[in-house]
């Protein structure tokens, strides 16, 4: 954030004003070598994944507070930036790229931006830019996530809750990050047995996974106020009765810590209705992932949080809890500060450094106390509003005309834009051949601290060049066509090239000149060519309080301390030699050596436009000087021939011998001192770089192996993950088949069953109808037989005027008979 920086900025300068040397003709060379500031105490390798959507905006205003807080402690990062989600998958067709990965795996931690977005949303589940961030939390083991919710007091306005309910709120949610329903295996996609699809999860946690959580969260509790919630929903789920045990089992460890359980429901509730009762929430990993967002709304943006994912080693995750934010993302619209926040929590919790750690988070208050606001802060009132930091950005293509910078528009023009400004300096800054190949980010980055004074800013494109300089003009015109461009207009005196305003300058294309007016703020800022390194990391090595150093290769770093900027007044004087000493006026001298000047002034060194090389008054002659050589980077000595002795120069050689002589006795005095200085100048340096050297050797060596041990253990892996992934798949195959033969076996046992009754059933039936016809033939040969003895009876004598009754039943199944069959006979009389 802009106003850490100017925050820290005072102590920056204090560092700085401790690094100055001043240039004297009695250390001159100590200034040539290296006129660092204090060097690192440590160093710490991290890795940056940006990630998409507003990731890289909130990654890079990270990374600049990081280094500065950083170097205020003598702390040094080593940055690499990898690809992850989907801006991995745009590069390499995958979410989590190996060497990513591995990278991560290797630093001392790791700042990550966020991931996601549109383009990826209808990808295939192993494909969508989620699944790297899943990857890499599980590749690194970071289990315990914290994610801490904190009303501050310049944001209670912001919080969508009564200001007394918001006002005071400081909770940690502890989040298991690394199992439950997001890992949990059977899991995917199937059919139901009636045909429909379906798709299932599975929370599953085993002892373990609680116990390492739970103690995680004790201890965070213990540090914290001594009460602990454990969020579950125990009344319905398995996975959460066996959480409510283990937390409670553990909570025997930390008898001083007050623990109490909440179901999910209620807790999500409980957070909107009296936040304040929450002192450290312990959770699984969905219900962690939804309550933390909820609690970020209470503190005012979603933008506000950080969080920090830990595991038992290795380097930790950081990166702010909120997504890729695809609605704002580009529009300068992100607020920064939730990854900010995390770059402190990576300070404190992965390199533990806590003061570094404390100076962004008072960094933060003070930039909020200061009313600096992103949107999804600003409320009306005291606050305004504040962007990302990035200026505004647009690119066309042209040709620029400038206009010299004349005093008398200058003076007329004496209301500059800004009262910080030195009179009549508008603040308008053109930087000059950027190469092509930086990019935005890549040139506000290297702007470093400087980015919070530019509020707009205009690329044009032309050609591609290595050589990039800086220059104050009053206007720049600028038009979307180049046929237009080339129509400058007439009464405008439009820059010529001059010798030494551009010409001039050309010398100081290899290195960074640098120069800042902390005190004036000024926009005041040279720079010659892109450095590899940010400029707070090259100042801090090199920048100090003095007028002009000379570099090996003989290029100028300088700090301007007056303020000066570079002025022409040569009119049409060649210039040939430049003093180094002073600087405000360049003096330059035609044909010949300075030597007016250095008997004015005793000003001894003065620099050789043409040749580079530098003439020493007082040894009278060229500064031995060694320069890196352009084909293999080695130091070589300058060719130290006078150019000038064919222009009738005269101080080279002397004409009288006794002058001549005792001259050469000086001469070579002063020669072999000088001499033995750079000699030992040389060899210490030369010492040093082939120490880098084999330092850099080692790393890459030790880089190496275990960049090979890292890829035979993975490879390993994956052949096991793969012979274990068959086999599971085998066990589910297995299991399906064994399940359907049950479901099977249960159909046909009912069916026997069934058929069975029905055989009973029909048996029954059929012993009823062969008893019923039993009956019946009982019944008919009853009545036969009747019906005989009645003929019988009939012929007989003794049958008069009777009644004749059929013999008696024999036993009751004669009740069987059927009603037509009961005939009585009446016997007529
Ligand atoms: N850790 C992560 O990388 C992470 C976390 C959550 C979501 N995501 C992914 O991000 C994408 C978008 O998800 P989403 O919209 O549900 O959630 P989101 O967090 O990206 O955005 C939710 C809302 O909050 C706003 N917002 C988020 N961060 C902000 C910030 N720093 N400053 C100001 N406003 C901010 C957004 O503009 C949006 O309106 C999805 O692809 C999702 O999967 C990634
Ligand atoms: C993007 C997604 C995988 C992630 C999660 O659910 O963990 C996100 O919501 C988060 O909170 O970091």
């Amino acid at each position: 954030m802009a106003a850490s920086l100017q925050l820290n900025s005072k102590a920056f300068r204090t560092h700085f004003q401790l690094a100055s040397v001043p240039l004297s003709k009695k250390a001159p060379k100590s200034c040539r070598i290296r006129c660092a500031a204090t060097t690192p105490s440590k160093r710490y390798t991290i890795t940056l994944l940006p990630g998409d959507g507003i990731g890289p905006e909130v990654i890079s205003v990270a990374t600049n507070v990081l280094k500065f807080a950083g170097f205020l402690e003598g702390i040094e990062f080593k940055f690499q930036e990898m690809p992850v989600g989907g801006a991995a998958l745009d590069l390499t067709g995958v979410p989590l790229p190996e060497e990513t990965l591995s990278a991560a795996k290797q630093s001392d931690a790791v700042l990550l931006g966020a991931i996601g977005g549109y383009k990826w949303d209808k990808n295939e589940k192993h494909l969508k830019p989620e699944t790297g961030l899943l990857q890499l939390r599980a590749g690194l083991k970071v289990f315990a996530n914290l994610r801490p919710a904190t009303v501050l007091p310049q944001l209670v306005d912001a919080s969508t809750l009564k200001k007394e309910v918001a006002v005071g709120v400081d909770l940690m949610v502890v989040r298991e990050l690394t199992g439950g329903i997001y890992f949990g295996k059977p899991r995917g996609f199937g059919t139901n047995e009636n045909g429909e699809e379906i798709g299932f999860n599975t929370e599953v946690y085993a002892t373990h996974e609680i116990d390492r959580i739970a103690r995680v969260a004790f201890e965070t509790a213990r540090k914290r106020h001594g009460k602990l919630c454990s969020v579950d929903k125990a009344n319905v789920l398995e996975a959460s009765i066996l959480w409510r045990n283990r937390v409670t089992a553990i909570a025997s460890e930390y008898p001083d810590v007050e623990l109490s359980h909440m179901y999910v429901d209620n807790a999500a509730m409980q957070l909107v209705r009296n936040p304040k009762q929450f002192d450290t929430i312990v959770t699984n990993n969905i219900f962690g992932d939804i309550l933390s967002d909820e609690a970020s709304m209470i503190t005012g943006s979603i933008g506000m949080l950080p969080s920090a994912s830990l595991g038992e080693s290795g380097p930790g995750l950081f990166e702010p809890i909120h997504g890729s934010a695809p609605d704002i993302a580009g529009q300068d619209k992100a607020n920064p500060l939730a990854t900010v926040l995390s770059a402190a929590m990576l300070l404190k919790y992965g390199l533990e450094e806590e003061i570094a750690a404390k100076r962004i988070e008072a960094a933060v208050l003070d930039t909020l106390s200061r009313g600096y606001r992103t949107g999804d802060i600003y409320s009306d009132g005291n606050a305004f509003h504040f962007s990302s930091g990035n200026p505004r950005i647009e690119e066309t293509r042209g040709v620029m005309h400038l206009y010299r910078d004349d005093a008398v528009s200058s003076s007329s023009s004496s209301a500059s834009s800004s009262p910080e400004l030195p009179v009549g300096r508008k603040p308008l800054v053109c930087v000059l051949g950027v190469p092509n190949y930086m990019t935005y980010a890549d040139f506000c980055q290297f702007c470093g601290s400087f980015i919070r004074h530019i509020s707009e800013m205009r690329i044009v494109r032309f050609v591609s060049v290595e050589v990039c300089r800086v220059l104050f003009t009053v206007d720049v015109q600028y038009t979307g066509s180049i046929e237009h461009a080339q129509a400058s207009p007439a009464s405008s005196n439009e820059q010529p090239t001059c010798p030494v305003c551009l010409a001039g300058w050309n010398f100081l294309v290899r290195e960074v000149m640098l120069a800042e007016r902390y005190s004036l703020k000024c926009h005041i800022m040279f720079l010659m060519m892109p450095f590899k390194e940010s400029w707070i990391e090259f100042a801090a090595r090199h920048l100090v309080a003095v007028d002009y150093l000379l570099n090996l290769d003989g290029s100028f770093l300088k700090h301007v301390a007056n303020g000066d900027n570079y002025r022409c007044n040569c009119k049409n004087i060649e210039p040939s030699l430049l003093c180094l000493k002073r600087v405000g006026g360049l003096l330059k001298y035609k044909g010949g050596h300075a030597i007016i000047h250095w008997k004015e002034t005793q000003h001894c060194y003065s620099l050789e436009l043409e040749t580079q090389r530098v003439w020493d008054y007082v040894g009278d002659n060229y500064v031995h000087r060694l320069i890196q050589s352009k084909t293999d980077g080695k130091l070589v000595e300058l060719n130290a021939h006078c150019t000038h002795a064919n222009e009738g120069c005269g101080s080279c050689e002397s004409t009288d011998s006794g002058l001549s002589e005792a001259l050469l006795n000086s001469k070579v005095e002063a020669i072999v001192n000088e001499y033995n200085e750079l000699l030992a100048t040389q060899l210490e340096n030369q010492k040093l770089y082939f120490e880098s050297l084999l330092q850099d050797i080692k790393e890459e060596t030790e880089r190496e192996i275990s960049k090979a041990v890292d890829k035979a253990v993975s490879q390993k892996l994956q052949k096991m993950q793969a012979k274990l992934d068959r086999c599971v798949k085998e066990k589910e195959i297995l299991d399906d088949l064994n399940e359907n033969l049950l479901k099977n076996q249960e159909i046909w046992k009912a069916k026997i069953i069934e058929m069975e009754e029905r055989g009973k059933k029909a048996l029954k039936l059929k012993d009823d109808n062969i008893r019923d016809l039993e009956e019946q033939l009982r019944v008919l040969m009853v009545f036969l037989e009747a019906d005989k003895t009645m003929e019988e009876l009939s012929l007989s004598n003794e049958m008069k005027d009777g009644t004749v009754l059929p013999v008696p039943m024999e036993s009751s199944s004669c009740s069987g008979t059927k009603e037509g069959m009961k005939v009585n006979y009446k016997g007529k009389s």
